[in-house]
């Protein structure tokens, strides 16, 4: 029978995996998995629904570090576990749809030269995003593909939030616009809400994705009015190793004073800033958490305080907030970050349960207290369920 679903979600340095089974109700998750630190020390996981540990293997040390090679790794283990079944269809997370993509769209020849020219949009994920669709154009030509866009669900955002004060008509032929990522990530947010708290999912709710990438929306009504990534996904709050917003100014100077080119400009600001820059300890939050270093602790507390401030931003392009949501890999595992966000929020009339906090759950969760007058929830995302579900429809099964 066809009726798998695979989602691919590539990443610079990974390549996630998810396996489904079509269902009459949502596809049912059968395993996920990933080649993460392609180009260092590549390595396989695969867990099934239950959260069985299958695989967890080093890459062969003599094979090529690159996406392609993962990918096959990847495919093959796959396909050794499809028992019989065949592939209905293979959606992938694209993050940037640029001007041409506003809705998932079934992926041929026409749209992967469109994507192409997505690459200096997004030059840390789209070579990523773009190489898996051809490589499996050719490996199974007849399996259909689905791009899905990060950018596509920030579409509702009012005119006003989606522009630059800039020359209008240089922008609209450059399309420099607040685009807005991680939209599959809000989308599902949004489309789980509703079974949390009827109250966020009708009202305005400001949602933080926490992860490597990190970015925050308001939500009203489960639809966007404002995110903080715009043009690319360097904007916003600082990340692992990217700078978020920034004086444009500063990368003038860097460019008269130090006689830096793009190349070198597009490094610092995509690769060697944020939280790696700030704290010169790691990208990456657990080791930010368990270093010594003083700078480690003062890049956690700058990214929290960044994330504080756009709260109050987000709450007021929405006119006040009735929930705040915390997800991705540091919003839902990380409780000290959360209780450094949430602690000067009381003004707002945040209050956390330090208890209910430190809770370790995969299941959507309240972490605020009764008298909390804005309840606080961890919720986990799943953009591979979204992107599996928009796959779908669009091919119309
Ligand atoms: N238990 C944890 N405590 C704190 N941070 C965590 C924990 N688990 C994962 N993270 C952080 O989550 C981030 C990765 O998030 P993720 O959403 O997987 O990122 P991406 O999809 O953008 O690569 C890393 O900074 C990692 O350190
Ligand atoms: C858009 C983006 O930043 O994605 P990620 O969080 O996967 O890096
Ligand atoms: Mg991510």
């Amino acid at each position: 029978m066809n009726d798998l679903i695979l989602i691919i979600n590539a990443g610079s340095s990974s390549i996630k995996f998810s396996l489904f089974i079509q269902t009459a109700a949502d596809p049912a998750l059968l395993y996920k998995g990933q080649v993460e630190g392609i180009y260092v020390d590549p390595q396989f996981s695969a867990k099934n629904a239950a959260g069985d540990k299958l695989a967890d293997e080093k890459l062969p040390a003599d094979a090529p570090r690159n996406h392609d090679y993962a990918l096959r790794y990847l495919l093959n283990w796959v396909q050794s576990h499809t028992e019989g079944r065949k592939l209905a269809v293979i959606g992938h997370r694209v993050v940037h749809g640029g001007t041409a993509f506003t809705k998932p769209v079934k992926v041929d020849a026409g749209v992967l030269a469109e994507l192409d020219t997505t690459i200096p949009l997004a030059p840390l994920h789209a070579p990523a995003n773009i190489g898996p669709m051809k490589a499996l154009a050719s490996l199974l030509p007849d399996v259909p593909q689905v791009a899905c866009f990060d950018t596509a669900f920030h579409r509702t955002q009012p005119e006003i939030n989606q522009l630059y004060a800039l020359p209008v008509e240089l922008a609209e032929r450059e399309g420099i616009r607040r685009w807005g990522f991680h939209g599959l990530s809000y989308e599902y947010i949004s489309s789980v809400l509703p079974d949390i708290d009827v109250r966020a999912a009708t009202g305005r709710t400001v949602v933080c994705h926490l992860g490597n990438g990190a970015s925050m929306a308001a939500l009203h009504k489960g639809q966007c009015v404002l995110t903080t990534m715009g043009f690319t996904a360097l904007e916003g709050l600082p990340m692992g190793t990217r700078t978020g917003t920034i004086d444009p100014a500063i990368v003038l100077h860097l460019m008269t004073h130090l006689k830096m080119n793009a190349a070198e400009i597009e490094s610092l600001l995509y690769k060697e800033s944020g939280l790696l820059g700030l704290s010169g300890v790691s990208s990456d939050m657990r080791e930010l958490h368990s270093s010594a270093e003083p700078r480690a602790r003062m890049a956690i507390e700058y990214f929290a305080n960044r994330i504080v401030q756009q709260v109050g931003s987000l709450a007021a392009a929405l006119q006040g907030i009735d929930a705040l949501v915390f997800t991705a890999g540091i919003g839902e595992n990380d409780d000290e970050l959360r209780r450094l966000v949430c602690t000067p929020l009381q003004w707002l009339g945040v209050q956390i349960d330090e208890a209910a906090n430190k809770v370790r759950s995969g299941e959507p969760r309240r972490i605020s207290t009764a008298q909390s007058t804005v309840p606080v929830y961890v919720i986990p995302t799943n953009e591979e369920l979204m992107i599996a579900r928009h796959a779908l429809h669009c091919i119309g099964l």
